[in-house]
């Protein structure tokens, strides 16, 4: 017999979402979600950058990720969202969730970085660098577009009727 656990699900992202609509968007992604697994996002503010040398990008990014990071624990599955990353398809993640469930850890962790992206530190931490695609897109738009995925995986999983 097949013992499937809930997991938990948490987010740790840089920077807030100013704008109403994909606050909300998030919102209703996060409600269906919560039928499935515990789910929590995570806000650290961005770091602040006195000049464009890349020495205080730099240092601004390592920054946010040491804030990133102190959340993780040695149990945690890790997904850094990074556009350099490996592509996956919808079945894809809902494998890996799938996994979570039915073996551990049963707590995943995805980050998003901020205007700069995540440090290298972050990167090296994840069991997984998930490209969602080629493009770039802004922090608040990749944190809807995974809330999406992860309630997409889940209606994979549970082989329900959202997935085409
Ligand atoms: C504005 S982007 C950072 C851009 C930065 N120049 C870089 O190349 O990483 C902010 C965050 O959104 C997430 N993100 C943006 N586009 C992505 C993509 N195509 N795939 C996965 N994550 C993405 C990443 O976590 C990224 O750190």
């Amino acid at each position: 017999m097949i013992t499937i656990l809930m997991v938990r699900i948490k987010l740790f992202v840089i920077g807030k979402v100013k704008e109403s609509y994909i606050r909300e968007a998030i919102a209703d992604y996060a409600k269906r979600i919560g039928s499935y697994c515990q789910i929590e996002c995570k806000e650290f503010l961005e770091s602040t950058i006195p000049d464009d040398h890349p020495a205080s990008v730099d240092g601004a990014k390592k920054n946010e990720g040491e804030k990133l990071c102190s959340g993780i624990t040695q149990q945690d599955y890790v997904i850094a969202l990074d556009r350099t990353g490996k592509t996956n398809t919808s079945e894809g993640l809902a494998d890996i969730i799938k996994s979570c469930e039915v073996n551990g850890p049963y707590q995943i962790v995805f980050l998003i970085g901020g205007p700069h992206g995540l440090s290298v530190s972050c990167k090296n931490r994840a069991d997984y660098i998930l490209s969602m695609s080629a493009m770039t897109f802004p922090h608040q738009l990749a944190r809807l577009l995974l809330y999406e995925q992860i309630y997409r995986a889940f209606t994979i999983i549970r082989g329900q009727p959202y997935h085409r």
